[in-house]
């Protein structure tokens, strides 16, 4: 149920996506990349994690729902963008602060992910 379920981390990142048919970074969700907040969600019933992240604008448009799977690779490209493979598609969060980025990574890898 939902009794349980807790944000565990909220940081500031610019949400993106990778469009591998044109080789490029796209921002997610529909208008031009800004930022949005993103939090980790942890089930601690079924041990899940997920990934949400709505615009900080007035719509807040939920621009990323991302299941995470226990065990998959958090790249920490450079100290303010890191990424990660879902089955579809990769995404990549260009944080507002370097101390979000390691918040958010301590998370990750904390919780499901591997470095
Ligand atoms: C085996 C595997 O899957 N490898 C993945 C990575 C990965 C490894 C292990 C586990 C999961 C994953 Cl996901 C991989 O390498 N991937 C995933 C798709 C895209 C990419 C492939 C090629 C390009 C080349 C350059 C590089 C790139 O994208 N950046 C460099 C570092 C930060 C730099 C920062 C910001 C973004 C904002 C726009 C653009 C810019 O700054 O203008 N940009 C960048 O240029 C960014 N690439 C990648 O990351």
């Amino acid at each position: 149920g939902c009794i349980g379920i807790s944000s565990i981390c909220q940081v500031r990142a610019t949400v993106m996506l990778y469009d591998d048919n044109n080789k490029r970074w796209v921002p997610a969700g529909s208008d031009s990349p800004s930022f949005s907040r993103v939090q980790i969600y942890h089930n601690p019933t079924a041990n899940t994690f997920r990934v949400v992240g709505r615009k900080l604008q007035a719509d807040q448009q939920v621009v990323i729902n991302c299941p995470i799977i226990k065990g998959m690779k958090y790249n920490q490209a450079t100290p303010n963008f890191h990424q990660w493979r879902d089955p579809k598609q990769v995404w990549g969060l260009n944080f507002g602060s370097k101390e979000d980025a390691a918040l958010f990574a301590n998370s990750m890898t904390g919780g499901p992910c591997i470095s």
